[in-house]
C-alpha cells in the first residue's frame, strides 16, 4: 500500500497537470479569491458553471472561509457571459443540463451566506454581468471594460430572474433602459447608476476588492448572514418555485428558427472579429 503512494501521487500530479481547472481558488486567511480560467473569454459552458457552483459550494463549507472575492485568470475580460456554441444547434438534452447549472450557479452565488464582491477588470458582458450582480459588491476597472446585459442585442430575452437581480441592484427604470437596449456601460457609467460600487485604474481593483471584503466581513457575522437572505431569498424563491418551468421556456425559446438565425449571426460576426484582429 505504502509502495503504491508515490505511483498514486505521479498519477494525480499527472492529472492535475494535463486538466486544466476551470476555476483557481486561492485561499487568504479568512477569504478566498477564485479566479474564473476558461480560455480564452471564460465564456460559461456548462463545465464552467458547474465548477463556479462547486467552488462557492466547498468555500461555504471551509469554516475557516467567511468571504470571497470572483475574479478571472484573464485581465481583459471576466467573462464573457454564457458559451453560444452551448445555445446554438443544441442537443436538446444537453441544453436543459446546461440552463440548469446556469440556475443553479445563480442560485449559489446570489444566496451564499459568504461575502461577495467581484473584481471585474476586463469585459463583463450579459452572463457575466449577472455573475458580478450576483456578488455583494462590485469594484471595476476604468477605462475599456464594459458590463451589461447585451441579450436583446443578440436577437434574445433574458429570462426573469437575471431581469429581476439587475432591478434589485439598480432599480426599475435603469433596468428598463439597460435591459431593452441590450446596454453595456464602463465602470464610471456604472458607478452613476448603482452597477459598479468602485471605479479605479485597473492595477487597484483587486486591492479595493479587498478593501471592500473585509468591510462586510466586519459585521457580525450572523447579522450579515440574516441581512443578506432577507434581501434575497424572496428573489431567488421565485425562481426556485419555477425552475422547470423556466427551462422549458428557455429550451422551446432557444430551439426557435428565429433564436438559431440570430445566434448563427451572432457567432459569424465574432468570429469574423476575432478574424480581423488575428490578420492585424
Ligand atoms: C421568453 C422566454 C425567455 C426564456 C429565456 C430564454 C433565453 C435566455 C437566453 C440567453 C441568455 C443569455 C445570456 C448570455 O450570457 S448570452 C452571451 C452574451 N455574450 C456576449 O455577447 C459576448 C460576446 N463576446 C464579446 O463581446 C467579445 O468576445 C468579448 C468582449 C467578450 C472579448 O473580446 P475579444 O476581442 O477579447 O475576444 P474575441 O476575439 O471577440 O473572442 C475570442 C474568441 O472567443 C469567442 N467568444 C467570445 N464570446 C463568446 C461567447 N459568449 N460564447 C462563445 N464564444 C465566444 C469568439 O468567437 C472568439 O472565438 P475564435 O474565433 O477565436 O474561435
Amino acid at each position: 500500500m505504502l509502495r503504491c503512494l508515490p505511483t498514486f501521487r505521479a498519477r494525480a500530479a499527472r492529472a492535475m497537470s494535463t486538466t486544466p481547472s476551470l476555476v483557481q481558488i486561492e485561499k487568504k486567511d479568512n477569504y478566498a479569491i477564485v479566479r474564473l480560467s476558461r480560455a480564452p473569454v471564460n465564456s460559461l459552458n456548462m463545465e464552467l458553471l458547474q465548477a463556479i457552483d462547486e467552488a462557492v459550494q466547498s468555500l461555504e463549507q471551509d469554516k475557516n472561509i467567511k468571504g470571497m472575492i470572483l475574479s478571472s485568470t484573464n485581465p481583459k475580460i471576466f467573462s464573457a457571459g454564457l458559451d453560444i456554441t452551448e445555445m446554438y444547434q443544441p442537443k436538446t438534452k444537453r441544453l436543459r443540463e446546461f440552463w440548469r447549472a446556469f440556475q443553479n450557479t445563480y442560485l449559489r452565488l446570489y444566496t451564499t451566506p459568504l461575502a461577495t464582491v467581484a473584481a471585474i477588470e476586463g469585459h463583463s458582458p450579459a452572463g457575466g454581468c449577472l455573475l458580478a450582480m450576483c456578488c455583494d459588491s462590485r469594484v471595476m476597472s476604468l477605462g475599456g471594460p464594459l458590463i451589461g446585459l447585451n441579450e436583446t442585442k443578440l436577437g434574445i430575452v433574458a429570462p426573469f430572474w437575471m431581469r429581476d437581480v439587475m432591478v434589485n441592484t439598480i432599480g426599475h427604470r435603469e433596468t428598463e433602459k439597460m435591459l431593452g437596449l441590450g446596454l453595456q456601460v464602463n465602470a464610471l457609467r456604472g458607478k452613476e447608476i448603482g452597477l459598479i460600487d468602485e471605479a479605479v485604474p485597473v492595477e487597484q481593483v483587486h486591492s479595493v476588492a479587498e478593501k471592500l471584503l473585509l468591510e462586510w466581513l466586519s459585521i457580525p457575522s450572523s447579522a450579515r448572514k440574516l441581512t443578506k437572505a432577507m434581501m434575497r431569498d424572496e428573489t431567488a424563491q421565485k425562481l426556485r418555485s419555477r425552475l422547470d418551468e423556466d427551462r422549458s421556456n428557455f429550451v422551446d425559446f432557444c430551439e426557435t428558427d428565429k433564436v438559431q438565425s440570430a445566434l448563427a449571426g451572432y457567432l459569424a460576426a465574432l468570429k469574423k472579429k476575432a478574424e480581423a484582429k488575428a490578420a492585424k
